[in-house]
């Protein structure tokens, strides 16, 4: 027996943030959060509020209900949540994804290694900057983006810092001071990730991404930066699922 936690498995859509940005995927979504971020667009995997959606499943029933609801037209999976990393048994599930050549993307936030990480096709660290209302451990931070030196040239690794406002910016320099052969996306934050006035969140999103362009663009110190938006939101706003 070595069930998961799953608040959600949807797709196909496509990866909206970060270094695989416009991929088509499909998502597992598991429960349970070691942080509870201010502005978390996924509370309802941690705060309670999604305790009924919870279902524990084997590996196998996750691959069933991946194909049933993206049959033969996918090749790719991400692994988000909550924190996929506070599960040691989740290369179970990445065993048979590989075992059905579907390249394997997660998305965690630094806080916790497994060792199933070097398995893992596209590894997302995202470490939180002020505005979350978490303090980032550099220590395990450090351990893990060391760890990973020793893996192959198919893994790719990337930062991904959210930024808010000034204070997050200077977070987001400090740690590509700290890491900078990692390459590093600054992603615009949403802070209203409960709103169904889609039309103003995007009108304000987009004012957000202008800003932190500008700000990165004029900015000497960041030379070799990529800044996206969260691109999920402005085609669906905060529509979950999708
Ligand atoms: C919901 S988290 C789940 C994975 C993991 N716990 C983490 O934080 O990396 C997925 C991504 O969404 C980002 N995110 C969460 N809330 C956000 C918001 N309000 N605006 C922008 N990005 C957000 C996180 O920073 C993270 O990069
Ligand atoms: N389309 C889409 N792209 C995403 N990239 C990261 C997501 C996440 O919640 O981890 C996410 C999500 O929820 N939807
Ligand atoms: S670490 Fe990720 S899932 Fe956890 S509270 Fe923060 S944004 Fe949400
Ligand atoms: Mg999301």
């Amino acid at each position: 027996m070595s069930k998961l936690p799953v608040m959600e498995i949807f797709g196909p859509t496509i990866q909206g943030e970060g270094m695989v940005i416009g991929q088509k995927t499909m998502f597992v979504r598991t429960a349970g959060c070691d942080y509870s971020c201010a502005w978390c667009d996924s509370a309802f995997t941690w705060d309670g509020t999604g305790k009924d959606s919870i279902t524990q499943m084997e590996p196998e029933q996750i691959w069933d209900e991946l194909k049933r609801l993206g049959g033969n037209g996918f090749s790719f999976v991400t692994i988000s949540g909550g924190n996929p990393a506070l599960l040691k048994n989740l290369d179970g599930l990445i065993k048979i994804l590989k075992q059905n050549d579907i390249k394997v993307c997660l998305e965690t936030q630094g806080s916790k290694w497994q060792d199933w990480f070097f398995q893992i096709d596209e590894l997302t660290i995202s470490p939180k900057p002020p505005s979350s209302g978490m303090l980032t451990n550099f220590e395990i931070l450090d351990t893990i983006l060391d760890n990973l030196k020793a893996r192959t040239m198919n893994q790719n690794v990337s930062l991904k810092v959210v930024v808010f406002n000034d204070e997050d910016y200077l977070y987001a320099k400090k740690v590509h001071k700290r890491y900078p052969d990692i390459p590093i996306f600054l992603q615009v934050g949403n802070e209203d990730s409960r709103t169904t006035d889609d039309q103003v969140l995007i009108s304000r999103l987009l004012d957000k991404y202008q800003w932190l362009i500008d700000k990165a663009m004029l900015d000497d110190d960041l030379q070799n930066i990529k800044v996206l938006p969260q691109l999920h939101t402005y085609v669906w706003g905060n529509k979950r699922g999708v």
